[in-house]
């Protein structure tokens, strides 16, 4: 749905290093709702995390998706329902060799580029946690439905001493609001599902058994809306923040690898993780 040349541009801008694994999708599935439905579920166990070849997964199969001009309509899921993603894989940024991180960086815009600007009506099923990028992710949808009481969602980023890009604080900050953004990515909270739904974070919350079914229910009904208009509009909300990151990729992969080498960084980054193994 964006321009040629920016769709170009994005995928001239992926990693191609020798170095690189190719995708792998044992980490993805992709069936059909209906002939018009794909359905994308993130299966790498045990917490869907974003490693590099997670992220290059998973804009491969984004981008197969959509080059059949049959399917209008994309769920994402996860294979757990204790667990939708729980973001970034922290240990591509422990002791990271420099040219992976940038990599890994360069695969995660590219996630951002396939999902945001999806000519696909989007609807993210969110049964499990959906911490930070487990939380982008499903901003990049165009509608989120998850579950109530149990699972957490929101950026705790600076919980572990790093924070957001613009361009994804960007999508968080226009979905909740300025003042709500402020609150949540300065705390670094995570909300329950019912807390989401107050400040606009998810769209509905539903008991567990009732998220896939409700979730399917309106992929479905999304999948009918008149494509070209869709597309078109999706262009209009979003191509200019697209636009953006395309211009400046390699500027925003410095700031992101920068960041994460600096010695204060690393060693938050090091001590979460080790927190998190010792759980
Ligand atoms: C597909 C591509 C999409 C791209 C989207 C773009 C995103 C751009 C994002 C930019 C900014 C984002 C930054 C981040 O995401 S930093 C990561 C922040 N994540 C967290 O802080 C979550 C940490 N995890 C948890 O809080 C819990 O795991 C969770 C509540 C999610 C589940 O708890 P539970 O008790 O059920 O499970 P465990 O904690 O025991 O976890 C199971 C094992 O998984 C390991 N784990 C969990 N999370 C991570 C992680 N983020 N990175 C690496 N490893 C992780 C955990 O250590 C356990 O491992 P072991 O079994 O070996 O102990």
């Amino acid at each position: 749905m964006f321009s040629t040349a920016a769709r170009a541009l994005a995928s001239r801008s992926l990693p191609r290093a020798p170095s690189i694994l190719p995708p792998s999708r044992s980490m993805l599935t992709v069936s059909r709702l209906s002939p018009s439905v794909a359905e994308l579920t993130l299966d790498k166990a045990p917490a869907n995390t974003l490693s590099l070849e997670m992220a290059l997964a998973f804009s491969a199969a984004v981008s197969e998706i959509e080059a059949d001009p049959s399917v209008t309509a994309l769920l994402l899921r996860s294979s757990s329902t204790k667990i939708f993603s729980a973001g970034l894989d922290i240990s591509e940024m422990s002791g990271p060799e420099p040219a992976r991180l940038a990599d890994f960086w360069r695969a995660i815009q590219g996630t951002y580029l396939s999902l945001y600007s999806s000519r696909l009506a989007t609807v993210a099923c969110i049964e499990g946690h959906a911490p930070a990028g487990g939380c982008l992710l499903s901003l990049m949808a165009d509608y989120r439905i998850m579950t109530g009481g149990g699972p957490r969602i929101g950026l705790n980023e600076t919980a572990l001493g790093i924070a957001a890009p613009y361009w994804l604080k960007d999508m968080f900050v226009e979905t909740v609001g300025r003042r709500n953004a402020e609150l949540a990515l300065l705390k670094g909270t995570l909300f329950t599902g019912e807390e989401a739904l107050a400040v606009g974070l998810v769209d509905e919350v539903l008991p567990l058994e009732e998220v896939y079914p409700r979730a399917k229910e309106e992929v479905l009904k999304l999948a009918r809306i008149p494509a070209k208009g869709r597309a078109e509009t999706k262009r209009l909300l979003r191509g200019a923040a697209v636009d953006e990151l395309l211009a400046g990729r390699e500027a925003d992969v410095a700031w992101f690898t920068e960041f994460v080498l600096e010695e204060g960084t690393q060693k938050g980054i090091k001590a979460y993780l080790d927190s998190l193994k010792k759980k």
